[in-house]
């Protein structure tokens, strides 16, 4: 089976060709041959990668940016992804298309299921929110995978900020009254790899739809990098201390929900597939960044 994935470099692109197996060959298609800016190149660079399944990773994901490129945002989250799920219908086959928490507000108690009413608090979200309709109008073979508070070996993330921020100073300080689901990007390479075999044997497409998709278990963001800097210092890295702030205190562009927890029953139910539980997936990540000093 070959799975074609948007976005040459992105954190989901990068695990998906790493994670690739035997049986599943990776093709990652991304800029300047697609460029989701560009819709008239989308049809053809797909056709180009021969895929049975498309994976639509690529995505404006700068969420503070987004507020001051509305137009742009939109462009390639909105129209860019649903014209990349246009392209696989075309081609006769499904596409996974991945969609963010920041779809809901944040308002609230426990985890959100796929079920909830959305209400994006920024532009950032509410043109992946366009992008998940856009999808779901273009290509009946879909599955719209909703993750969040993203990390791998690969690219900018969190993760990698607390590292370099720990070998710079003595105390870091970092929002408590945020919390969600932190999720290596490698594990969501895993099960999309899991997945894409029953999509590609399901013919009716009766798994078709939208899927929570998060890390097992919940923090907050200094939860999170209290976590990431003790596996640090455990692997020889550098350590510092974390300062519980507000979000009041560190005010951003964009405004990000308050509660971002997922519950991700329904992909463990109907793919049989759960995500490791966050503190070993930000261990094994953390340990990879040292040993190999990236
Ligand atoms: N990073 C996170 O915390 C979260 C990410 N997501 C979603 O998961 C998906 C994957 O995210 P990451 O891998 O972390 O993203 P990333 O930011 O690491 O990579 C995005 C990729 O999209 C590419 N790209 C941007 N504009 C493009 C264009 N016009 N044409 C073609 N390629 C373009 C970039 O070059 C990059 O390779 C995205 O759809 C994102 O919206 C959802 C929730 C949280």
């Amino acid at each position: 089976m070959r799975l074609a994935v948007t976005g040459h470099e992105g954190q989901v692109a990068a695990s998906l060709i790493e994670r690739g197996r035997d049986d599943v060959e990776v093709v990652a298609v991304g800029r300047p041959a697609l460029d989701l800016a560009r819709p008239e190149t989308i049809f053809a660079a797909l056709e180009a990668a021969r895929p049975d399944i498309v994976v639509s990773a690529a995505a404006y994901t700068a969420v503070d940016q987004a507020e001051d490129e509305k137009d742009l945002a939109f462009a390639i989250n909105a129209a860019g992804a649903g014209k990349v799920a246009e392209a696989a219908a075309r081609l006769g086959v499904p596409v996974i298309q991945l969609s963010t928490d920041y779809v809901f507000d944040g308002s609230k108690d426990g985890a959100y299921v796929e079920t909830d009413a959305t209400a994006p608090l920024g532009v950032y979200g509410a043109s992946k929110l366009a992008g998940e309709e856009a999808v779901a109008a273009a290509n009946p073979r879909h599955l719209i995978l909703r993750t969040a508070w993203v990390y791998s070996p690969f690219g900018r993330n969190f993760v990698k900020t607390m590292l370099r921020l720990a070998a710079e100073r003595h105390e870091i300080s970092v929002v408590a009254d945020q919390w969600g689901n932190p999720t290596s990007a490698l594990d969501i390479a895993d099960a999309i790899l899991h997945a894409a075999a029953i999509l590609r044997d399901d013919k009716s497409f009766a798994a078709s739809g939208v899927y929570h998709l998060a890390g097992s278990g919940e923090t907050n963001w200094s939860g999170f990098a209290r976590h990431v800097l003790d596996a640090s210092r455990a692997f020889g890295g550098p350590h510092a201390s974390v300062r519980d702030i507000a979000t009041a205190d560190y005010p951003t562009k964009a405004k990000r929900p308050a509660n971002s927890r997922l519950s991700s029953a329904k992909f463990a139910d109907v793919f049989g597939w759960r995500s490791p539980e966050w503190r070993a997936a930000a261990e094994e990540v953390v340990r990879r960044l040292e040993r190999f000093k990236i």
